[in-house]
């Protein structure tokens, strides 16, 4: 096939006019022959996919009779389609990004940002956990990124904003690995109540020391627990079945779970919890959160637990209050500065008061285990891969954290000529008139349309596309002022 505007490296601006200089291979640049994706016959997009049978549930459906064959949205090389995954993200999202045909490179630990920057340039899909920080600074050097996947429920690391500014979806896994938090801390809290961790310790060091003093059953204790969303909630009812009476705050008036009971602010918490635990996201309104004045307001003797984020708790004043005897315990999973990976050091070069931190007595430490368990990775590898093939694919953004969730059905094989115009832009007045009267020669199938702060995401299924007619299309919509990126799947 000749050259053609179908294969050109088109480069785009973004919407302030600047050249952000991203290669439309996310949609054009990768184009095959339009002849071949429109009759690609084979469905292996993984929205709905029988992982065995490599059948989409739309296909299988129509193998019984029952509905025709969902049609492939992949106008790109398979494996043009660099995908990077930081973080050990688990083997299941490994296999379905790359039975997908894309060229997937997975590396252990998060990198530094000068690396980072790097790799970012020129990769399509970007795949991380909690600790790789997606700042304005590393995703403007990102010309080619469509979307990213936080294999986390956390998505504090990545600017979000900045990132739907930049037609850059971010999707997630919301409570996937809620359960193996909560679990974690029902042990912390025993461990706490009965100085295991110190036991344990001294054991190995050859130090018989049985002690009852100061040790509790957790029967009948109060479980204060602050942010009562997925993992709160989870964790409110496995201590409510261990005796724990449990109240918990929250910013939203939410539903009790079993006999638990909401209190009106967290002065309230603090003075009757015998256990502290944090469950909130990191937000400015959630920085220090646990501080000095909440410290002093803690129940004489009683535990803090912080598994959410190092922001929440100033931890240096958690060393004061724990040097004092205020505080009997402490769990910490999360920390402000967290190394890139296995085998680096937990020392002052990280976090000031690392050694002060590590030498209290009572004090649990891990690194950031709240959500590492395998039945937890697993299942978030699989969720959000496919969210990003559903994305790359077919340019759904069911999940999205930082767009508005758009979806139209499956286009099928019976709908050969018909292609799928995906048009992130500024949610400005005029734009969707100004689309329609550039789709206005082909009939407009179905479309949906929806906005989220200053973005706004359409997706119009239009039909009697002839081949040439796409990258005029594309060029009239790449031409909207409003215009944050273009992709015409078929
Ligand atoms: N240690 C680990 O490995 C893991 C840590 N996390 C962290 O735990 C956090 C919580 O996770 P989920 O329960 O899934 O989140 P969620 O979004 O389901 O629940 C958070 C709750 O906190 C409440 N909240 C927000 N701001 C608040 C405030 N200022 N005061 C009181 N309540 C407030 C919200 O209304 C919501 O009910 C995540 O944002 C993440 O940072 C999550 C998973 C694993
Ligand atoms: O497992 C991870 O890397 C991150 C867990 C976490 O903090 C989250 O899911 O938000």
């Amino acid at each position: 096939m000749p050259p053609s505007a179908l294969t050109e490296n088109i480069k785009i601006q973004n919407a302030n006019g600047d050249s952000a200089q991203r290669e439309v291979s996310k949609s054009q640049g990768m184009s095959v022959s339009p002849i071949d994706s429109f009759h690609s016959p084979l469905p292996s997009a993984s929205w709905g996919m029988h992982h065995k049978t490599g059948l989409t549930n739309s296909f299988r459906a129509s193998a019984a009779g029952t509905a025709p064959l969902a049609k492939l949205l992949k106008p790109f090389k398979e494996e043009d389609i660099k995908i990077l995954l930081l973080e050990n993200v688990n083997q299941t999202g490994k296999d379905i990004l790359s039975q997908q045909g894309y060229q997937v490179e997975s590396i252990k630990s998060s990198l530094p940002e000068d690396q980072l920057i790097e790799k970012i340039k020129d990769i399509h899909v970007l795949g991380i956990r909690s600790k790789t920080k997606l700042t304005s600074r590393v995703l403007s050097h990102a010309k080619n990124l469509i979307v990213v996947g936080c294999f986390c429920i956390g998505t504090n690391q990545v600017d979000l904003s900045y990132a739907a500014q930049h037609g850059i979806c971010v999707f997630n896994s919301p409570f996937s690995n809620s359960r193996s938090v909560a679990e974690l801390v029902i042990a912390e809290i025993i461990t706490l109540a009965r100085q295991l961790g110190d036991r344990n310790n001294e054991v190995h060091q050859g130090i018989w020391n049985k002690v009852s003093a100061k040790c509790w059953e957790i029967r009948g204790k109060t479980l204060g627990i602050i942010g009562y969303g997925h993992i709160g909630s989870q964790l409110s009812v496995l201590a409510e079945s261990m005796g724990m009476d449990v109240i918990y705050y929250d910013v939203v008036n939410l539903m009790a779970m079993g006999n638990a009971r909401q209190v009106p602010n967290l002065e309230a918490l603090l003075s009757a919890a015998d256990f502290v635990t944090c469950h909130v996201p990191e937000l400015p309104e959630t920085k220090n959160m646990i501080g000095v004045d909440q410290l002093n307001k803690m129940k004489n003797g009683s535990y803090l637990i912080n598994a959410s984020r190092g922001s929440v708790v100033d931890i240096p004043a958690l060393i004061d209050a724990s040097r004092a005897g205020k505080i009997a315990g402490a769990a910490l999973d999360v920390y402000p500065a967290e190394p890139g990976g296995n085998g680096d050091y937990f020392t002052n070069d990280l976090n000031t008061w690392a050694e002060d931190l590590r030498s209290l007595k009572n004090v649990i430490l891990t690194p950031h285990i709240g959500g590492s368990t395998e039945e937890a990775q697993s299942a978030i590898g699989i969720e959000v891969a496919e969210a990003l093939v559903r994305y790359v694919n077919e340019g759904v953004t069911l999940g999205a954290v930082n767009m508005p969730e758009v979806t139209l059905r499956s286009l099928t094989t019976d709908e050969p000529n018909h292609a799928r115009v995906v048009f992130i832009h500024q949610n400005v007045p005029g734009v969707l008139r100004k689309v329609n009267e550039t789709l206005g020669d082909h009939n407009v199938d179905k479309q949906m349309s929806d906005s989220k702060g200053d973005v706004a995401y359409l997706m119009a299924d239009i039909s009697s596309v002839k081949e040439g007619e796409i990258a005029d299309l594309y060029h009239e919509l790449e031409k909207l002022e409003a215009r944050i990126l273009t992709r015409i799947l078929y």
